[in-house]
């Protein structure tokens, strides 16, 4: 099993959900990236989501456009995110990370070199935004054969077919957009979301976990009662751009208010 098949099998056996923080990678500066995943883990993240960024992020609202922008600023490029990786795994072996980017940087360097290299550094599963199931095969395969598992993304508009097709594909989790439109959006509908997730979990043999405008821990008590596993994204990299004063202990504390509310739900 994988650290992220792992991972998630050992919570849903306590009965809990996944907390999946995003942050981007080199965001606001490269040197800090891997104290702020570290900072995750001591607030109760149980998978990281790390961006890889991007000129381009189309999937992304102005909060992760910016943390991409000040990012690139400073070269972060996909090289640079895995060896972030490999120096968080000097000190934390156990909490699985997730790369998040586009199919561009991923192409540039080649299927196989970059799989052997991430998971050498310790990466455990790979979101490709832009490239859809019927594309990825090949890379899936790549992915699969280094250990690393392939994460698709669902939206409320994905058809059948499709879910079938990225079951045969995806390992680890799926991971579901709550709503049409970009990261940073401001509410979920969630009677909306548990009719959509009911259908999708029909016809996924993994986990599934929900993404796109979760910004408080209420949510995300709601969305755990949903799903196995809730996604944060524009609300930590706001507290990013707030800047670098106590940066790391606000990360920490705001997702332990989160990992509690969702601890709560099983009350
Ligand atoms: O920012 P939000 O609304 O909290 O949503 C999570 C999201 O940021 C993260 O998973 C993500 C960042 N970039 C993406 C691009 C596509 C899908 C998902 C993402």
């Amino acid at each position: 099993m994988s650290r992220i098949q792992n991972t998630l099998a050992a919570l849903a056996q306590q009965g809990r959900q996944a907390l999946i923080p995003y942050i981007t990678a080199g965001d606001p500066r490269p040197g800090i990236t891997v104290e702020l995943m570290h900072a995750l883990v001591d607030g109760g993240a149980d998978v990281i989501e790390l961006g890889v960024p991007f000129s381009d992020p189309m999937a992304d609202g102005p909060v992760i456009q910016r943390a991409n922008e000040r990012a690139l600023a400073h070269k972060t490029s996909l090289r640079h995110v895995v060896a972030m990786v490999a120096e968080f795994r000097k000190t934390n072996a156990a909490t699985p990370v997730v790369l998040m980017g586009y199919a561009n940087p991923v192409e540039r360097w080649g299927y196989q070199d970059f799989a052997a290299t991430a998971h050498a550094a310790g990466v455990d599963g790979l979101l490709v935004v832009d490239m859809p199931p019927e594309e990825a095969e090949p890379l899936a395969n790549v992915l699969k054969a280094n250990k690393i598992d392939p994460i698709f993304l669902m939206a409320p508009t994905t058809p059948v077919s499709r879910l079938q097709a990225i079951d045969r594909l995806a390992s680890g989790y799926g991971y579901y957009v709550s709503l049409k439109g970009v990261t940073g959006a401001s509410h979920l509908d969630l009677s909306n979301v548990a009719e959509k997730l009911a259908v999708i979990k029909q016809h996924l043999s993994i986990p599934v976990g929900v993404g796109f405008g979760i910004r408080d821990a209420d949510t995300a008590r709601s969305v755990a009662q949903i799903a196995d596993a809730v996604v944060i994204g524009s609300r930590l990299v706001q507290e990013v751009e707030a800047g670098e004063d106590g940066l790391a202990e606000r990360l920490t504390a705001f997702l332990k208010g989160v990992r509690a509310a969702m601890d709560t739900a099983r009350a």
